[in-house]
Protein backbone atom coordinates (compact mmCIF):
# COMPACT_ATOMS: atom_id res chain seq x y z
CA UNK A 1 0.00 0.00 0.00
CA UNK A 2 2.72 2.45 0.89
CA UNK A 3 4.35 1.80 -2.77
CA UNK A 4 1.48 2.93 -4.45
CA UNK A 5 1.29 5.73 -2.61
CA UNK A 6 4.02 7.95 -4.44
CA UNK A 7 2.35 7.40 -7.76
CA UNK A 8 -1.03 8.42 -6.62
CA UNK A 9 0.19 11.08 -5.05
CA UNK A 10 1.70 12.62 -8.70
CA UNK A 11 -0.81 11.49 -10.51
CA UNK A 12 -3.44 13.50 -8.43
CA UNK A 13 -1.47 16.14 -8.33
CA UNK A 14 -1.18 16.49 -11.70
CA UNK A 15 -4.92 16.13 -12.41
CA UNK A 16 -5.28 18.68 -9.65
CA UNK A 17 -2.73 21.37 -11.34
CA UNK A 18 -4.24 20.55 -15.21
CA UNK A 19 -7.69 20.97 -12.98
CA UNK A 20 -7.29 23.98 -11.68
CA UNK A 21 -5.66 25.72 -14.99
CA UNK A 22 -9.12 24.71 -16.74
CA UNK A 23 -10.76 26.77 -13.94
CA UNK A 24 -13.45 24.16 -13.24
CA UNK A 25 -14.29 23.44 -10.01
CA UNK A 26 -16.25 20.03 -11.14
CA UNK A 27 -12.56 18.75 -12.28
CA UNK A 28 -10.70 19.32 -9.01
CA UNK A 29 -12.74 17.79 -6.89
CA UNK A 30 -11.67 14.34 -7.36
CA UNK A 31 -8.08 15.26 -6.92
CA UNK A 32 -8.71 16.62 -3.89
CA UNK A 33 -10.39 13.92 -2.71
CA UNK A 34 -7.66 11.66 -3.29
CA UNK A 35 -4.43 14.00 -1.94
CA UNK A 36 -6.49 13.81 1.12
CA UNK A 37 -7.13 10.13 1.24
CA UNK A 38 -3.36 9.82 -0.08
CA UNK A 39 -2.32 11.95 3.25
CA UNK A 40 -4.02 10.16 5.70
CA UNK A 41 -2.60 6.99 4.41
CA UNK A 42 1.05 8.59 3.98
CA UNK A 43 0.65 9.80 7.93
CA UNK A 44 -0.94 6.44 9.21
CA UNK A 45 1.34 3.69 7.13
CA UNK A 46 4.11 4.16 8.32
CA UNK A 47 3.52 4.03 12.21
CA UNK A 48 1.73 0.58 11.68
CA UNK A 49 4.89 -0.97 9.45
CA UNK A 50 6.69 0.64 12.26
CA UNK A 51 5.34 -1.66 15.22
CA UNK A 52 5.40 -4.65 12.34
CA UNK A 53 8.93 -4.17 11.64
CA UNK A 54 9.54 -4.32 15.58
CA UNK A 55 7.79 -7.12 16.47
CA UNK A 56 9.14 -9.13 13.63
CA UNK A 57 12.82 -7.97 14.55
CA UNK A 58 12.07 -9.61 18.26
CA UNK A 59 10.75 -12.50 17.20
CA UNK A 60 13.67 -13.20 14.74
CA UNK A 61 16.09 -12.01 18.11
CA UNK A 62 14.60 -14.83 20.07
CA UNK A 63 14.95 -17.35 17.25
CA UNK A 64 18.02 -16.94 16.30
CA UNK A 65 19.50 -16.88 19.96
CA UNK A 66 18.07 -19.94 20.72
CA UNK A 67 19.34 -21.67 17.63
CA UNK A 68 22.84 -20.30 18.56
CA UNK A 69 22.93 -20.81 22.18
CA UNK A 70 21.60 -24.35 21.79
CA UNK A 71 24.76 -25.05 18.86
CA UNK A 72 27.17 -23.69 21.22
CA UNK A 73 25.66 -25.57 24.26
CA UNK A 74 26.10 -28.69 22.02
CA UNK A 75 30.36 -28.20 21.80
CA UNK A 76 31.18 -30.35 24.70
CA UNK A 77 34.81 -29.91 24.39
CA UNK A 78 37.35 -27.23 25.16
CA UNK A 79 39.06 -26.17 22.32
CA UNK A 80 36.95 -24.91 19.92
CA UNK A 81 36.77 -22.12 22.72
CA UNK A 82 40.41 -21.87 22.68
CA UNK A 83 40.60 -21.06 19.35
CA UNK A 84 40.55 -17.55 18.57
CA UNK A 85 39.29 -18.24 14.60
CA UNK A 86 35.98 -19.52 16.02
CA UNK A 87 36.08 -16.99 18.91
CA UNK A 88 35.99 -14.30 15.98
CA UNK A 89 33.32 -16.35 14.40
CA UNK A 90 31.16 -16.65 17.46
CA UNK A 91 31.30 -12.94 17.76
CA UNK A 92 30.03 -12.20 14.65
CA UNK A 93 27.68 -15.16 14.79
CA UNK A 94 25.92 -13.14 17.74
CA UNK A 95 26.23 -9.74 16.37
CA UNK A 96 23.37 -11.37 13.71
CA UNK A 97 20.50 -10.27 16.33
CA UNK A 98 17.14 -9.69 14.88
CA UNK A 99 17.92 -5.89 14.54
CA UNK A 100 20.74 -6.56 12.52
CA UNK A 101 18.76 -8.92 10.52
CA UNK A 102 16.06 -6.31 9.68
CA UNK A 103 17.43 -5.27 6.82
CA UNK A 104 16.57 -9.14 5.21
CA UNK A 105 13.47 -9.43 6.99
CA UNK A 106 11.51 -6.13 7.43
CA UNK A 107 14.02 -4.61 4.68
CA UNK A 108 11.69 -7.22 2.60
CA UNK A 109 8.82 -4.92 2.48
CA UNK A 110 10.87 -2.25 2.28
CA UNK A 111 12.10 -3.65 -0.68
CA UNK A 112 8.89 -4.39 -1.92
CA UNK A 113 7.56 -0.83 -1.44
CA UNK A 114 10.25 0.85 -3.38
CA UNK A 115 9.41 -1.68 -6.16
CA UNK A 116 5.80 -0.64 -6.56
CA UNK A 117 6.69 2.98 -6.05
CA UNK A 118 9.17 2.57 -8.89
CA UNK A 119 7.10 0.70 -10.94
CA UNK A 120 4.31 3.05 -11.04
CA UNK A 121 6.45 6.38 -10.99
CA UNK A 122 8.71 4.98 -14.09
CA UNK A 123 5.11 4.35 -15.48
CA UNK A 124 3.91 7.46 -14.92
CA UNK A 125 6.99 8.45 -16.60
CA UNK A 126 6.79 6.15 -19.70
CA UNK A 127 3.76 8.22 -20.54
CA UNK A 128 4.71 11.28 -20.33
CA UNK A 129 8.47 10.11 -22.29
CA UNK A 130 9.74 6.89 -22.52
CA UNK A 131 13.28 8.38 -23.24
CA UNK A 132 13.40 9.99 -19.51
CA UNK A 133 11.94 6.86 -17.47
CA UNK A 134 14.94 4.39 -19.55
CA UNK A 135 17.42 7.09 -18.94
CA UNK A 136 16.28 7.49 -14.89
CA UNK A 137 16.46 3.30 -14.67
CA UNK A 138 19.69 2.85 -16.63
CA UNK A 139 21.33 5.40 -14.31
CA UNK A 140 20.67 3.53 -11.44
CA UNK A 141 22.50 0.41 -12.57
CA UNK A 142 26.44 2.00 -11.32
CA UNK A 143 24.83 2.79 -8.48
CA UNK A 144 23.51 -0.27 -7.73
CA UNK A 145 27.23 -1.96 -8.58
CA UNK A 146 29.47 0.36 -6.30
CA UNK A 147 27.11 0.06 -3.55
CA UNK A 148 27.23 -3.73 -3.59
CA UNK A 149 31.11 -3.46 -4.06
CA UNK A 150 31.09 -1.03 -1.25
CA UNK A 151 29.06 -3.29 1.06
CA UNK A 152 31.46 -6.70 0.25
CA UNK A 153 34.28 -4.52 0.96
CA UNK A 154 32.92 -3.25 4.27
CA UNK A 155 32.11 -6.81 5.69
CA UNK A 156 35.34 -8.31 4.84
CA UNK A 157 36.94 -5.00 6.51
CA UNK A 158 35.20 -5.86 9.48
CA UNK A 159 36.10 -9.06 9.49
CA UNK A 160 40.22 -8.16 8.95
CA UNK A 161 39.60 -6.01 12.07
CA UNK A 162 38.37 -8.92 14.28
CA UNK A 163 41.73 -9.29 16.15
CA UNK A 164 42.64 -5.76 16.51
CA UNK A 165 38.80 -5.33 17.38
CA UNK A 166 39.15 -8.48 20.28
CA UNK A 167 42.87 -6.60 21.22
CA UNK A 168 40.63 -3.63 22.06
CA UNK A 169 38.05 -5.02 24.08
CA UNK A 170 40.72 -6.96 25.90
CA UNK A 171 42.87 -3.83 27.01
CA UNK A 172 40.16 -1.78 27.67
CA UNK A 173 38.18 -4.30 29.71
CA UNK A 174 41.64 -4.53 31.92
CA UNK A 175 41.46 -0.90 32.63
CA UNK A 176 37.94 -1.28 34.01
CA UNK A 177 38.01 -4.75 35.66
CA UNK A 178 37.92 -4.75 38.96
CA UNK A 179 40.44 -8.51 39.43
CA UNK A 180 43.18 -6.32 37.37
CA UNK A 181 42.43 -2.47 39.43
CA UNK A 182 44.88 -4.04 42.43
CA UNK A 183 47.79 -4.81 39.51
CA UNK A 184 47.47 -2.21 37.32
CA UNK A 185 47.09 0.18 40.00
CA UNK A 186 49.98 -1.21 41.42
CA UNK A 187 52.36 -1.11 38.58
CA UNK A 188 50.85 1.59 36.64
CA UNK A 189 49.92 0.38 34.12
CA UNK A 190 47.04 2.75 33.38
CA UNK A 191 48.76 4.81 30.60
CA UNK A 192 50.64 1.67 28.62
CA UNK A 193 46.93 0.00 28.78
CA UNK A 194 45.06 3.34 27.18
CA UNK A 195 47.73 3.29 24.81
CA UNK A 196 47.22 0.06 23.87
CA UNK A 197 43.37 1.00 23.53
CA UNK A 198 44.00 3.67 21.85
CA UNK A 199 46.49 2.22 18.98
CA UNK A 200 44.00 -0.71 18.39
CA UNK A 201 41.56 2.03 17.82
CA UNK A 202 43.38 3.93 15.46
CA UNK A 203 44.16 0.82 13.37
CA UNK A 204 40.58 0.19 13.36
CA UNK A 205 39.07 3.37 12.30
CA UNK A 206 42.01 3.85 9.90
CA UNK A 207 40.11 0.82 7.79
CA UNK A 208 36.70 2.30 8.22
CA UNK A 209 38.10 5.83 7.30
CA UNK A 210 40.01 4.48 4.19
CA UNK A 211 36.14 3.37 3.15
CA UNK A 212 33.93 5.84 4.24
CA UNK A 213 36.03 8.05 1.77
CA UNK A 214 35.75 5.92 -0.99
CA UNK A 215 32.08 5.16 -0.04
CA UNK A 216 31.69 9.08 0.16
CA UNK A 217 33.91 9.48 -3.45
CA UNK A 218 31.71 7.37 -5.26
CA UNK A 219 28.13 8.19 -3.68
CA UNK A 220 29.11 11.97 -4.49
CA UNK A 221 29.81 10.95 -8.13
CA UNK A 222 26.59 8.87 -8.65
CA UNK A 223 24.50 11.71 -7.01
CA UNK A 224 25.89 14.41 -9.56
CA UNK A 225 24.87 11.60 -12.49
CA UNK A 226 21.32 11.66 -11.33
CA UNK A 227 20.91 15.40 -10.44
CA UNK A 228 22.36 15.80 -14.32
CA UNK A 229 19.65 13.04 -15.64
CA UNK A 230 17.06 15.22 -13.82
CA UNK A 231 18.39 18.77 -14.69
CA UNK A 232 18.14 17.80 -18.59
CA UNK A 233 14.80 15.73 -18.28
CA UNK A 234 13.20 18.96 -16.56
CA UNK A 235 14.46 21.53 -19.03
CA UNK A 236 13.03 19.17 -21.73
CA UNK A 237 9.44 18.94 -20.31
CA UNK A 238 10.05 23.10 -19.66
CA UNK A 239 10.34 23.57 -23.69
CA UNK A 240 8.08 21.17 -24.42
CA UNK A 241 5.36 22.65 -22.71
CA UNK A 242 6.55 26.24 -24.01
CA UNK A 243 6.02 24.78 -27.18
CA UNK A 244 2.59 22.80 -26.13
CA UNK A 245 3.74 19.19 -26.26
CA UNK A 246 3.10 18.48 -22.24
CA UNK A 247 0.32 20.59 -20.03
CA UNK A 248 1.59 21.97 -16.74
CA UNK A 249 0.08 19.21 -14.96
CA UNK A 250 2.41 16.88 -16.96
CA UNK A 251 5.64 19.36 -15.95
CA UNK A 252 4.47 18.96 -12.29
CA UNK A 253 4.14 15.30 -12.40
CA UNK A 254 7.23 14.43 -14.74
CA UNK A 255 9.29 16.92 -11.84
CA UNK A 256 7.83 14.51 -9.03
CA UNK A 257 7.57 11.64 -11.15
CA UNK A 258 11.70 11.53 -11.96
CA UNK A 259 12.41 13.38 -8.35
CA UNK A 260 10.47 10.34 -7.03
CA UNK A 261 11.82 7.77 -9.16
CA UNK A 262 14.91 8.90 -8.85
CA UNK A 263 14.46 8.66 -4.97
CA UNK A 264 12.96 4.98 -4.72
CA UNK A 265 16.03 3.53 -6.97
CA UNK A 266 18.32 4.75 -4.51
CA UNK A 267 15.80 3.27 -1.76
CA UNK A 268 15.70 0.24 -3.43
CA UNK A 269 19.89 -0.25 -3.78
CA UNK A 270 19.90 0.98 0.11
CA UNK A 271 17.65 -2.14 1.09
CA UNK A 272 19.06 -4.72 -1.23
CA UNK A 273 22.90 -3.80 -0.30
CA UNK A 274 21.73 -3.75 3.71
CA UNK A 275 20.04 -7.19 2.82
CA UNK A 276 23.32 -7.97 1.19
CA UNK A 277 25.02 -6.72 4.19
CA UNK A 278 23.31 -8.67 6.93
CA UNK A 279 23.19 -11.66 4.61
CA UNK A 280 27.09 -11.93 4.49
CA UNK A 281 26.69 -11.68 8.51
CA UNK A 282 24.29 -14.65 8.68
CA UNK A 283 26.46 -16.51 6.78
CA UNK A 284 29.22 -16.22 10.12
CA UNK A 285 25.53 -17.37 11.95
CA UNK A 286 25.10 -20.22 9.51
CA UNK A 287 28.51 -21.28 9.47
CA UNK A 288 28.69 -21.68 13.06
CA UNK A 289 25.65 -23.68 13.07
CA UNK A 290 26.86 -25.74 10.44
CA UNK A 291 29.95 -26.85 12.35
CA UNK A 292 30.07 -31.00 13.00
CA UNK A 293 29.83 -32.11 16.99
CA UNK A 294 33.56 -31.42 18.21
CA UNK A 295 33.71 -34.44 19.95
CA UNK A 296 31.41 -36.78 17.95
CA UNK A 297 30.53 -39.87 19.23
CA UNK A 298 29.71 -43.24 17.45
CA UNK A 299 26.28 -43.85 15.88
CA UNK A 300 25.20 -45.67 18.85
CA UNK A 301 26.86 -44.69 21.99
CA UNK A 302 27.70 -47.25 25.00
CA UNK A 303 25.54 -46.83 27.47
CA UNK A 304 27.96 -46.02 30.61
CA UNK A 305 27.45 -47.87 33.62
CA UNK A 306 27.95 -47.05 36.98
CA UNK A 307 31.94 -47.92 37.89
CA UNK A 308 32.43 -51.12 39.32
CA UNK A 309 36.63 -52.00 37.91
CA UNK A 310 37.89 -48.40 37.26
CA UNK A 311 38.82 -46.03 35.26
CA UNK A 312 42.04 -46.71 33.02
CA UNK A 313 44.28 -44.53 31.03
CA UNK A 314 46.13 -46.98 28.37
CA UNK A 315 49.30 -45.19 26.68
CA UNK A 316 47.48 -41.93 26.65
CA UNK A 317 49.37 -39.38 24.51
CA UNK A 318 48.33 -35.83 24.29
CA UNK A 319 49.32 -32.35 23.07
CA UNK A 320 46.60 -29.50 22.61
CA UNK A 321 47.61 -28.87 18.86
CA UNK A 322 49.71 -30.27 16.52
CA UNK A 323 52.49 -27.32 16.37
CA UNK A 324 52.55 -27.90 20.53
CA UNK A 325 55.06 -30.20 22.30
CA UNK A 326 53.50 -33.30 23.70
CA UNK A 327 52.08 -32.90 27.64
CA UNK A 328 51.30 -36.45 28.23
CA UNK A 329 53.44 -39.03 26.30
CA UNK A 330 52.29 -42.54 26.98
CA UNK A 331 50.24 -42.16 30.15
CA UNK A 332 49.72 -45.80 31.95
CA UNK A 333 47.33 -45.43 35.02
CA UNK A 334 44.48 -47.20 36.39
CA UNK A 335 42.25 -45.69 39.19
CA UNK A 336 40.98 -48.53 40.60
CA UNK A 337 37.00 -48.42 41.98
CA UNK A 338 36.88 -47.32 45.30
CA UNK A 339 40.32 -46.29 45.87
CA UNK A 340 42.25 -42.78 46.11
CA UNK A 341 44.50 -42.07 44.30
CA UNK A 342 46.68 -38.81 43.99
CA UNK A 343 48.49 -37.11 41.56
CA UNK A 344 51.39 -34.82 42.09
CA UNK A 345 53.99 -33.15 40.08
CA UNK A 346 55.70 -30.20 39.58
CA UNK A 347 54.57 -27.26 37.63
CA UNK A 348 53.25 -27.98 34.21
CA UNK A 349 53.62 -31.65 34.06
CA UNK A 350 50.50 -32.52 32.91
CA UNK A 351 48.28 -32.73 36.12
CA UNK A 352 45.40 -30.33 35.22
CA UNK A 353 45.55 -31.65 31.35
CA UNK A 354 45.26 -35.07 32.70
CA UNK A 355 41.97 -34.09 34.73
CA UNK A 356 40.47 -32.62 31.37
CA UNK A 357 40.93 -35.51 29.34
CA UNK A 358 39.04 -37.53 32.15
CA UNK A 359 36.45 -35.03 31.87
CA UNK A 360 36.71 -35.56 28.38
CA UNK A 361 36.92 -32.30 27.03
CA UNK A 362 39.56 -33.35 24.91
CA UNK A 363 40.07 -37.13 23.68
CA UNK A 364 43.55 -38.27 23.40
CA UNK A 365 45.66 -38.05 20.19
CA UNK A 366 47.04 -41.64 20.70
CA UNK A 367 45.78 -44.00 23.05
CA UNK A 368 42.53 -44.58 25.07
CA UNK A 369 40.75 -43.80 28.14
CA UNK A 370 38.70 -46.57 29.25
CA UNK A 371 35.85 -46.83 31.79
CA UNK A 372 35.25 -50.37 32.85
CA UNK A 373 36.88 -51.17 29.23
CA UNK A 374 34.58 -48.50 27.73
CA UNK A 375 36.47 -46.26 25.65
CA UNK A 376 35.65 -42.98 26.36
CA UNK A 377 35.43 -41.68 23.14
CA UNK A 378 32.47 -44.08 22.64
CA UNK A 379 30.29 -42.49 25.53
CA UNK A 380 28.47 -38.78 24.73
CA UNK A 381 30.79 -36.44 27.42
CA UNK A 382 27.24 -35.31 28.81
CA UNK A 383 26.72 -39.01 30.60
CA UNK A 384 30.18 -39.22 31.34
CA UNK A 385 30.03 -36.34 33.35
CA UNK A 386 26.84 -37.16 34.87
CA UNK A 387 28.99 -39.82 36.46
CA UNK A 388 31.44 -37.35 38.48
CA UNK A 389 32.11 -34.68 40.42
CA UNK A 390 34.74 -32.29 39.91
CA UNK A 391 36.40 -29.31 41.75
CA UNK A 392 38.81 -27.33 39.31
CA UNK A 393 42.11 -25.64 40.34
CA UNK A 394 40.27 -22.49 37.70
CA UNK A 395 36.95 -22.91 39.44
CA UNK A 396 34.09 -20.33 38.67
CA UNK A 397 32.44 -17.32 41.21
CA UNK A 398 29.42 -17.27 39.79
CA UNK A 399 27.81 -13.79 40.81
CA UNK A 400 24.91 -15.17 42.41
CA UNK A 401 23.37 -16.06 46.04
CA UNK A 402 25.81 -18.36 48.19
CA UNK A 403 23.16 -21.13 48.08
CA UNK A 404 23.22 -20.64 44.27
CA UNK A 405 26.89 -20.82 43.75
CA UNK A 406 26.85 -24.47 45.26
CA UNK A 407 23.64 -25.35 44.04
CA UNK A 408 24.51 -24.96 40.10
CA UNK A 409 26.83 -27.98 40.94
CA UNK A 410 23.63 -30.28 40.68
CA UNK A 411 20.78 -28.10 39.19
CA UNK A 412 18.44 -30.90 40.53
CA UNK A 413 19.62 -29.45 44.00
CA UNK A 414 19.32 -25.69 43.66
CA UNK A 415 15.80 -26.01 45.10
CA UNK A 416 16.72 -28.35 47.75
CA UNK A 417 18.19 -26.66 50.69
CA UNK A 418 19.28 -29.88 52.58
CA UNK A 419 21.48 -31.02 49.61
CA UNK A 420 22.88 -27.50 49.48
CA UNK A 421 23.73 -27.77 53.70
CA UNK A 422 25.21 -30.87 53.53
CA UNK A 423 27.97 -30.25 50.54
CA UNK A 424 28.25 -26.77 52.39
CA UNK A 425 29.47 -28.79 55.19
CA UNK A 426 31.23 -31.24 53.70
CA UNK A 427 33.29 -28.53 52.28
CA UNK A 428 33.69 -26.63 55.34
CA UNK A 429 31.83 -23.90 54.10
CA UNK A 430 28.53 -23.81 56.25
CA UNK A 431 29.69 -21.41 58.98
CA UNK A 432 30.90 -18.97 56.26
CA UNK A 433 27.63 -18.81 54.45
CA UNK A 434 25.31 -18.56 57.75
CA UNK A 435 27.39 -15.52 58.70
CA UNK A 436 26.30 -13.89 55.72
CA UNK A 437 23.71 -11.32 56.12
CA UNK A 438 21.24 -13.05 54.47
CA UNK A 439 23.01 -16.54 55.34
CA UNK A 440 21.99 -19.01 52.31
CA UNK A 441 20.21 -16.38 50.11
CA UNK A 442 23.28 -13.38 50.54
CA UNK A 443 24.14 -12.23 47.33
CA UNK A 444 27.74 -12.89 46.38
CA UNK A 445 28.25 -9.90 44.29
CA UNK A 446 27.41 -6.49 43.90
CA UNK A 447 27.65 -6.35 40.26
CA UNK A 448 23.66 -6.34 40.30
CA UNK A 449 23.38 -3.72 42.73
CA UNK A 450 20.61 -1.21 42.53
CA UNK A 451 20.79 2.37 43.33
CA UNK A 452 18.50 1.55 45.97
CA UNK A 453 20.64 -0.95 47.33
CA UNK A 454 23.70 1.64 48.30
CA UNK A 455 23.06 1.85 51.60
CA UNK A 456 22.18 -1.44 52.43
CA UNK A 457 24.81 -3.70 53.16
CA UNK A 458 23.18 -7.18 53.08
CA UNK A 459 22.34 -6.81 49.34
CA UNK A 460 25.56 -8.45 48.54
CA UNK A 461 28.77 -9.23 49.45
CA UNK A 462 32.40 -10.12 48.38
CA UNK A 463 34.03 -13.13 49.91
CA UNK A 464 37.52 -13.79 50.30
CA UNK A 465 39.72 -16.59 48.59
CA UNK A 466 40.17 -18.71 51.11
CA UNK A 467 35.52 -18.72 51.68
CA UNK A 468 35.06 -18.86 47.49
CA UNK A 469 37.47 -21.83 47.25
CA UNK A 470 34.95 -23.66 50.37
CA UNK A 471 32.04 -22.70 48.29
CA UNK A 472 33.49 -24.56 44.73
CA UNK A 473 34.48 -27.59 46.70
CA UNK A 474 31.24 -27.53 48.05
CA UNK A 475 29.63 -27.37 44.50
CA UNK A 476 31.71 -30.36 43.47
CA UNK A 477 30.65 -31.96 46.40
CA UNK A 478 27.08 -31.68 46.20
CA UNK A 479 27.05 -34.21 43.13
CA UNK A 480 27.26 -36.38 45.87
CA UNK A 481 26.90 -40.27 44.92
CA UNK A 482 29.06 -39.68 41.90
CA UNK A 483 31.51 -42.45 40.82
CA UNK A 484 34.25 -40.50 40.21
CA UNK A 485 35.06 -37.40 42.51
CA UNK A 486 37.81 -35.37 40.77
CA UNK A 487 39.61 -32.79 43.09
CA UNK A 488 42.14 -30.40 41.31
CA UNK A 489 44.23 -28.39 44.45
CA UNK A 490 41.02 -28.02 46.56
CA UNK A 491 43.04 -26.40 48.95
CA UNK A 492 45.53 -24.35 47.93
CA UNK A 493 43.80 -20.92 49.34
CA UNK A 494 43.03 -22.25 52.72
CA UNK A 495 44.75 -21.40 55.83
CA UNK A 496 46.26 -24.36 57.52
CA UNK A 497 43.30 -24.65 60.03
CA UNK A 498 40.97 -24.90 57.52
CA UNK A 499 42.97 -27.11 55.56
CA UNK A 500 43.30 -29.76 57.91
CA UNK A 501 39.40 -29.58 58.32
CA UNK A 502 38.70 -29.59 54.64
CA UNK A 503 40.97 -32.84 54.32
CA UNK A 504 39.83 -34.66 57.60
CA UNK A 505 36.35 -34.20 55.90
CA UNK A 506 37.41 -35.13 52.70
CA UNK A 507 39.23 -37.98 53.87
CA UNK A 508 35.98 -39.13 55.27
CA UNK A 509 34.10 -38.22 52.38
CA UNK A 510 36.36 -39.74 50.12
CA UNK A 511 36.24 -43.27 51.54
CA UNK A 512 35.00 -46.09 49.72
CA UNK A 513 34.76 -43.80 46.38
CA UNK A 514 36.60 -43.65 43.79
CA UNK A 515 38.64 -40.11 43.67
CA UNK A 516 41.41 -38.12 42.25
CA UNK A 517 43.13 -35.79 44.01
CA UNK A 518 45.68 -33.11 42.49
CA UNK A 519 47.97 -31.11 45.21
CA UNK A 520 51.07 -29.75 45.64
CA UNK A 521 50.22 -30.08 49.38
CA UNK A 522 52.40 -33.17 49.88
CA UNK A 523 51.21 -33.55 53.50
CA UNK A 524 47.40 -33.95 52.02
CA UNK A 525 47.98 -36.65 49.96
CA UNK A 526 50.07 -38.98 52.06
CA UNK A 527 47.23 -41.20 53.16
CA UNK A 528 45.78 -41.86 49.48
CA UNK A 529 46.03 -45.84 48.19
CA UNK A 530 48.15 -44.64 45.42
CA UNK A 531 50.34 -41.80 44.83
CA UNK A 532 51.48 -41.17 41.09
CA UNK A 533 54.33 -38.73 40.34
CA UNK A 534 53.89 -37.18 36.57
CA UNK A 535 56.86 -35.62 34.90
CA UNK A 536 57.94 -34.77 31.54
CA UNK A 537 54.62 -36.39 30.82
CA UNK A 538 55.23 -39.70 31.25
CA UNK A 539 54.46 -41.24 34.93
CA UNK A 540 57.69 -41.61 36.89
CA UNK A 541 56.95 -43.11 40.37
CA UNK A 542 54.26 -45.30 42.03
CA UNK A 543 53.14 -46.41 45.33
CA UNK A 544 52.05 -45.29 48.42
CA UNK A 545 53.50 -42.36 50.49
CA UNK A 546 55.94 -45.08 52.56
CA UNK A 547 56.74 -47.20 49.22
CA UNK A 548 57.75 -43.83 47.72
CA UNK A 549 59.60 -42.58 50.50
CA UNK A 550 61.45 -45.86 50.71
CA UNK A 551 62.21 -45.31 47.14
CA UNK A 552 64.05 -42.22 47.87
CA UNK A 553 63.20 -40.39 44.14
CA UNK A 554 61.35 -37.50 43.28
CA UNK A 555 58.41 -37.90 45.72
CA UNK A 556 60.85 -38.43 48.73
CA UNK A 557 62.99 -35.10 47.92
CA UNK A 558 59.90 -33.21 46.79
CA UNK A 559 58.15 -34.63 50.40
CA UNK A 560 61.50 -34.01 52.50
CA UNK A 561 61.62 -30.27 50.50
CA UNK A 562 58.28 -29.11 52.06
CA UNK A 563 58.86 -30.75 55.55
CA UNK A 564 62.22 -29.32 55.54
CA UNK A 565 60.70 -25.70 54.59
CA UNK A 566 58.55 -26.11 57.89
CA UNK A 567 61.12 -27.77 59.80
CA UNK A 568 63.22 -24.60 59.22
CA UNK A 569 60.73 -22.19 59.42
CA UNK A 570 59.64 -23.73 62.98
CA UNK A 571 63.50 -23.43 63.76
CA UNK A 572 63.26 -27.43 63.82
CA UNK A 573 65.56 -28.43 61.20
N1 LIG B 1 44.68 -24.88 26.78
C1 LIG B 1 45.97 -25.07 26.57
N2 LIG B 1 46.50 -24.87 25.36
C2 LIG B 1 47.81 -25.08 25.12
N3 LIG B 1 48.68 -25.52 26.06
C3 LIG B 1 48.22 -25.73 27.29
C4 LIG B 1 46.85 -25.52 27.62
N4 LIG B 1 46.67 -25.84 28.92
C5 LIG B 1 47.89 -26.24 29.39
N5 LIG B 1 48.80 -26.16 28.41
C6 LIG B 1 50.20 -26.55 28.53
O1 LIG B 1 50.25 -27.90 28.96
C7 LIG B 1 51.27 -28.09 29.91
C8 LIG B 1 50.71 -28.79 31.15
O2 LIG B 1 49.80 -27.92 31.78
P1 LIG B 1 48.89 -28.39 33.00
O3 LIG B 1 48.00 -27.24 33.34
O4 LIG B 1 48.27 -29.68 32.67
O5 LIG B 1 50.00 -28.60 34.13
P2 LIG B 1 49.84 -28.89 35.67
O6 LIG B 1 50.66 -30.09 35.99
O7 LIG B 1 48.40 -28.93 36.06
O8 LIG B 1 50.54 -27.61 36.28
P3 LIG B 1 50.28 -26.81 37.64
O9 LIG B 1 50.90 -27.62 38.75
O10 LIG B 1 51.02 -25.54 37.42
O11 LIG B 1 48.82 -26.63 37.79
C9 LIG B 1 51.87 -26.73 30.19
O12 LIG B 1 53.10 -26.66 29.49
C10 LIG B 1 50.90 -25.75 29.61
O13 LIG B 1 51.56 -24.66 29.03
Amino acid sequence: MSGLLPTGTVWATKLLVDGLTSGRADHILVPVAALVALGLAAGTLPHLTGYLRAESDRRLDLLLQDRLYTTVNRFQGLSRFENPLFLDELRMAAQATGGAMGPVTSGLFDLGRNVIALAGLLGALTLLSPLMAGLVAVAAVPTLVARMSLEKRRVAMIAGQSAAARRQIFYSSLITDVQAAKEVRLFGLGGFLKDRVLGELVRIQGGDRRLDRREALTQTSLAALSAVVSGAGLAWAAYAALSGRLTAGDVTAFAAAVAGAQAALIATVENAAGANQALLLFGHHERVMSLADDLPTPGRPAALAPLRRGVELRDVWFRYDESHPWVLRGVDLTIPHGSSVALVGLNGAGKSTLIKLLCRFYDPCRGSILWDGVDLRDVPPAELRARMGVLFQDYMSYDLTAAENIGVGEVTALTDRGRVETAARAAGAHDIVEALPRGYDTMLSRVFFGPEDDEDPRAGVMLSGGQWQRLALARALVREGRDLLILDEPSSGLDAQAEYEVHRRLREHRSGSTSLLVSHRLGAVRDADLIVVLGDGRIVERGTHDDLMSLSGRYAHLFETQASGYREDAGIG
